[in-house]
């Protein structure tokens, strides 16, 4: 067992193969940052599940939110951190990984399971939904939002029928400051939550809302996919779709979600109760601050009382590539509701339409000379430009998107990269980027999230004292698997 109580593990700097066997060649699910693989403590024979996030501030507050919220029975429970560097075949160089020992969950992701079931019932939907919830609720105890709540992060721990249900994956996890500060937005990264806390505060101004009720963008949006999940569950499709579907979010489905229009197709919702109904509606309410909280949904009497009717989802589920479209969509509209966060949010100054911003500019590029730090700064904001541009690219690809336009953005973002050029090129390489073009078709929403929190760690570093892992710039155990 790792070193310190069970919401401080520190990371371990020995080499993770002398306590684990990892199965290298193995993959239990691939994500965005790679395949997760199976392992076994050596002394115990146990088998977890390996995730290795390359070591930066992203990954680092990944493990940090998740360690604080273990010991709940449903979250993934991390057992053990270790900071190695690791040299995957092919790479030139070992690079600094962090790798988390995870709780290994062999029932694989919940929907899988639905649609493997011949029968599924709003009763034990009931039931997976309160465990979700259970969970949910335990991380806002802790003010974490997890903000990637989708059906892929909800996974079960054996194939039998009571097997437990967990969430995983605090990869977007953030502590909910409640931060209402949005001085600036662009159109591409304005989610309704940030609309709504602009009305939301002319309301509170006026006295139209209590200022006791705690509003925030991060748990309102782990709401909304709380009913997106339970609408899925319920019917096997989700709420927000498009008439023309497509891999990318589209203006229609835009509108929809922002405008909150869903209905209930009588086929498979006739006989769903409505009670689910209700709750549904009332977790997909467009405005935040009428959406239930946590707390309201662990005290829903539907829970408890859910009829034993019958559902189509699994039917509807079991076409696999209807549960890909699912998850893909999914994924993306929550690159849509994530607020956005400051530094992604400000206009950078070359952009600004204000006269003394642009005079001030103009004076600064004049006077550069390579090592001035005001040209520095003003190549870092050529940096960040060029990474927004591809972010809007990805956010809003043109119908007639044929990728040749984004791999153009993406070279000439490379040319422009001095201030992080690793990163950049580490999030491009997850994604199989060629040098020229990607290899393989890409989920832009995720392509978009990367960078945005690229640019997070560009303008604002993390606070590492605050975390309790170790820092492992000593005693670092290079592991070489080549
Ligand atoms: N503890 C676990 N036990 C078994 N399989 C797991 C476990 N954790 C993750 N997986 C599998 O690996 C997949 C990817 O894991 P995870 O979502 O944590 O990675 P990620 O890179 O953060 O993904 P994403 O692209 O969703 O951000 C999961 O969908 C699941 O199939």
């Amino acid at each position: 067992m790792a070193e310190g109580g069970k919401n401080s593990l520190k990371s371990k700097t020995q080499s993770i193969l002398n306590d684990y066997d990892v199965e290298w060649n193995e993959t239990l699910g691939t994500g965005i940052s790679g395949p997760v693989r199976p392992c076994k403590r050596k002394k115990t024979g146990i088998r977890y599940a390996l995730k290795c996030l390359p070591d930066n501030p992203k990954a680092q507050m990944e493990v940090y939110l998740h360690v604080m919220c273990n010991g709940h029975p449903n979250i993934v429970k991390v057992h053990d951190v270790y900071a190695n560097d690791i040299q995957f075949p092919g790479e030139k160089h070992p690079k600094a990984y962090l790798l988390m020992v995870l709780e290994m969950m062999e029932g694989g992701e919940l929907f899988d399971r639905i649609s493997k079931r011949k029968r599924l019932t709003e009763r034990q939907a009931a039931k997976y939904f309160k465990k979700i919830s259970m969970a949910v609720q335990h991380c806002h105890s802790l003010n974490v939002a997890h903000r990637d709540l989708k059906p892929e992060n909800i996974l079960l721990t054996d194939n039998t029928e009571d097997a437990e249900l967990k969430l995983s994956d605090f990869g977007f996890a953030k502590i909910d400051d409640g931060n209402l500060q949005t001085p600036y937005f662009t159109p591409y990264y304005v989610a309704p939550q940030v609309l709504e806390a602009h009305r939301h505060q002319a309301k509170l101004k006026k006295g139209i809302i209590p200022t006791s009720k705690p509003y925030t963008y991060d748990k309102s949006c782990d709401m909304w996919s709380l009913g997106v999940i339970l609408y899925i569950m319920l019917c096997g499709y989700p709420p927000f779709y498009s008439e023309t579907p497509s891999r990318h979010i589209t203006m229609e489905m835009r509108r929809k979600i922002l405008s909150g229009e869903f209905d209930f197709p009588e086929d498979e919702w006739s006989h769903v109760s409505d009670g689910a109904k209700d709750v549904v509606k009332s977790l997909l309410h467009v405005d935040p601050s009428y959406r239930l909280n946590i707390e309201d949904v662990t005290k829903l009497s539907w829970l408890e009382d859910a009829p034993d009717n019958e559902l189509h989802s699994p039917a509807v589920i079991a076409d696999k590539q209807s549960l890909e479209d699912i998850n893909m969509a999914h994924s993306q509209q929550l690159t849509i509701l994530r607020k956005p966060e400051c530094p992604l949010t400000l206009k950078p100054i070359t952009d600004s339409h204000n006269p003394i911003l642009r005079k001030r500019k103009y004076r600064q590029s004049s006077k550069e000379e390579p090592d001035n730090p005001v040209s520095k700064a003003s190549t870092c904001e050529m940096n960040v430009k060029s990474l927004r541009n591809i972010i809007a690219y990805c956010i809003l690809p043109p119908k007639d998107d044929d990728e040749s336009v984004l791999n153009e953005l993406i070279r000439k973002a490379i040319t422009l990269q001095s201030c992080s050029p690793t990163h950049f090129m580490e999030i491009l390489s997850a994604m199989e980027w060629d040098g020229d073009r990607f290899k393989v078709k890409i989920d832009k929403g995720k392509l978009a999230e990367r960078l945005s929190e690229l640019i997070q760690d560009l303008n604002r570093p993390m606070p590492l004292e605050s975390m309790e892992l170790n820092s492992h710039e000593n005693g670092r155990v290079p592991n070489s698997l080549s």
